[in-house]
């Protein structure tokens, strides 16, 4: 597979912590390596504590690795001290949480617009951008709701609106039905795959489901420190 066009790029990773009490070592990951393409979704896989979030942290530059490096569009992340890493994340990064992670105080609109807020982007500039994608997410007509009015399926659908309305080249989606019921679930994947495909991003999807799975491109499990190809994965 051609490296130039990867949109993320890790090798290597190792993440050690100190055991509680301070002696030894718990070893989570121990050379863990990982591509993605644009329009391409990975999907994580792996028993809780086998390192899922910690290697979500390590790509999206929240934490830094004991060893080996990550790159998300050309950039490696360890040549940025923390001001260019906060900004790259802000520009290059979208997150999609479990939880949702809306600011109950903002409307739809306004959750949907703050990644281009927080990045100096004129409201006059936004506003289109916003509409739009608010059309696409089914949401217009909820536009001024505040979170709290919405049911979890639509405040996913704004999360996800969120994660993509800066354009950028990496998503990152931590068990993103988690907390919605079976049938909400399977129609917020499905516009997110739609959309993160429509788009060209690279998706990097944590789960601990196989139908949550089905919609990714290659399957990953974390075991023992290391990510192995699931060749059962796709024929579920
Ligand atoms: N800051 C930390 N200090 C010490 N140990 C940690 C720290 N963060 C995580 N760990 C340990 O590292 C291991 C991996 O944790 P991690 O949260 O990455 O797993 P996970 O696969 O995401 O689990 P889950 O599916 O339950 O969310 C666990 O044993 C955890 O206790």
């Amino acid at each position: 597979m051609p490296h130039t066009d990867a949109l993320l790029r890790a090798h290597d990773l190792h993440r050690h912590y100190r055991e509680a009490g301070g002696h030894g070592e718990r070893r989570v990951l121990e050379g863990v390596g990982l591509s993605a393409h644009a329009g391409e979704c990975v999907a994580l896989l792996g028993r809780s504590g086998s390192g899922k979030s910690t290697l979500l942290n390590l790509l999206a530059g929240i934490d830094r690795p004991d060893h080996g490096w990550v790159e998300i569009d050309g950039t490696r992340l360890s040549t940025l001290g923390e001001p260019a890493l906060t900004r790259l994340r802000r520009r290059r990064v979208g997150f999609i949480y479990q939880s949702f992670n809306l600011i109950d105080e903002l409307t739809v609109a306004e959750n949907l617009a703050l990644p281009l807020a927080l990045d100096g982007v004129r409201a006059r500039e936004a506003q289109p951008r916003c509409s739009a994608l608010l059309e696409r997410l089914g949401l217009d007509a909820r536009a001024e709701a505040f979170p709290d009015q919405l049911s979890g399926g639509e405040q996913q659908r704004v999360a996800i609106g969120r994660a993509l309305i800066h354009a950028p080249a990496l998503v990152l989606a931590d068990e993103p039905t988690g907390n919605l019921d079976a049938d909400t679930g399977a129609r917020v994947l499905e516009l997110l795959a739609a959309l993160f495909r429509e788009q060209g991003r690279a998706l990097v999807l944590v789960t601990h489901s196989r139908a949550v799975a089905a919609i990714a491109d290659r399957v990953l499990t974390l075991e023992r420190g290391r990510l192995r190809a699931d060749d059962t994965a796709l024929s579920w």
